[in-house]
């Protein structure tokens, strides 16, 4: 990573439709810091489909290289055939001159086959499984209900395959506190099925708790890792609460006490290699969180790479901010590091208050909050 003080021009994000609360003007004076990346990828990701898809997946675009794409659609992608389709309808999303490219997943069911596995495998274009537990999260109601009783053939196929499985690590129990649900998922679950198949690639998706982290730390390096989203490194329980009910900050896992977020920052910023970006962005529409019963799920697609640097350097580590968003995903993927570089300038700017398209508006996370970092598009 290449630190320097020179001003380089730079292009104005691309928003396409974005409603602003006033004019967004810098107040830094002086030489302007620069941090140059390979490029970013975004190791969980939401793209929706229809028109939603096409409404964010330029926001994607714009920064990262290559995404996990989820596949928590309606009806979910449970097979290869459908994961090759959604692929098709992303890249037709995307702006013609991105090289954006989205990694597929397979939704596991309690039915889903091993054969599924060698075929998700042989197309070369599926990087992973999902785990939902049934009921845990958005579009999880044809989750798996019993892991252990039902999909151990396919989970034994996909360590064939070397296939990772990627978590929602949540138990969906009514009567276990909604903020105990991670630490028990992983007693419960995670431990078990690691001890039970050691050779399975887990990640442990938008972690939330110093459980989470201890855990992932324990675990093998190559073979367990988490995903960490911005709002779980910036935001504690408290953001849900203040001034009134945020539903701009509802997502789930739910967030956690400000203890929790400190030991996802630490773990984050220490230079561990088991941890790695993954926005979880999940786009809902305004009408569906500002209602009696909102959906979960926080947008930040187009912020997530100024939230995260913005963490790095409250932490004095800007040193290690490059393996977090683009080092340490794909080594334990297995795939190639980007090659293309982005750049990202310490100058304030404000995240608007919404993307405004045609079918209703988004609002994102820090929706009218100034931020300092900002990538330049070239
Ligand atoms: N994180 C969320 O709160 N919501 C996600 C689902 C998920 O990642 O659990 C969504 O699809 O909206
Ligand atoms: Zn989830
Ligand atoms: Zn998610």
């Amino acid at each position: 990573m290449i630190l320097t003080t020179l001003v380089l021009p730079t292009k104005a994000l691309k928003f396409s439709s974005v409603k602003f609360e006033g004019a967004t003007k810098s107040k830094y004076r002086g030489p302007k810091m620069e941090l140059t990346l390979t490029q970013p990828d975004d190791w969980h990701l939401h793209l929706r489909d229809g028109d939603l898809l096409k409404g964010v997946a330029p926001h994607s675009a714009n920064h990262f290289g290559r995404a996990i794409v989820m596949p928590n659609l309606k009806p979910p992608i449970t097979t290869t055939a459908a994961a090759i389709a959604y692929r098709d309808s992303i890249l037709k999303a995307v702006p013609a001159d991105s090289n954006f490219t989205p990694l597929m997943t397979l939704y596991l069911t309690d039915t889903t086959k091993p054969e599924e596995i060698k075929l998700a495998r042989q197309s070369g274009v599926v990087f992973a499984v999902k785990l939902y537990p049934a009921g845990a999260t958005t579009n999880s109601q044809d989750g798996v209900t019993d892991l252990f009783g039902n999909c151990l053939p396919v989970l034994e196929e996909m360590v064939e395959q070397n296939m990772p499985l990627l978590v929602h690590g949540e138990v969906t129990d009514p009567d276990i506190d909604v903020f105990d649900r991670e630490k028990v998922f992983i007693d419960t679950i995670l431990q078990p099925l690691i001890q039970r198949l050691p050779r399975l690639k887990v990640v442990m998706e938008h972690i939330t708790t110093m459980d989470a982290v201890r855990f992932v730390e324990s675990g093998k390096e190559g073979y367990l890792a988490a995903t960490v989203t911005p709002q779980h490194l910036l935001l504690s329980r408290n953001a849900l609460f203040q001034g009134g009910l945020q539903p701009h900050n509802y997502c789930l896992p739910v967030l956690k006490r400000d203890i929790h977020r400190q030991a996802i920052v630490s773990a984050v910023t220490s230079g561990s290699k088991k941890f790695f970006l993954g926005t979880d962005s999940a786009p809902h529409e305004r009408r569906k969180k500002e209602c009696p019963c909102g959906c979960a799920g926080i947008y930040s697609a187009p912020i997530a790479l100024s939230l995260y640097a913005k963490v790095f350097d409250e932490a004095g580590a800007l040193d290690k901010l490059e393996a977090f968003t683009s080092f340490n995903g794909p080594d334990f993927y297995g795939l190639p590091r980007n090659t293309t570089k982005i750049k990202l300038k310490k100058d304030s700017w404000k995240v608007p208050l919404s993307f405004s398209f045609p079918f209703g508006d988004i609002v994102p996370m820090f929706a009218g909050e100034t931020l300092e970092w900002q990538p330049c598009l070239s």
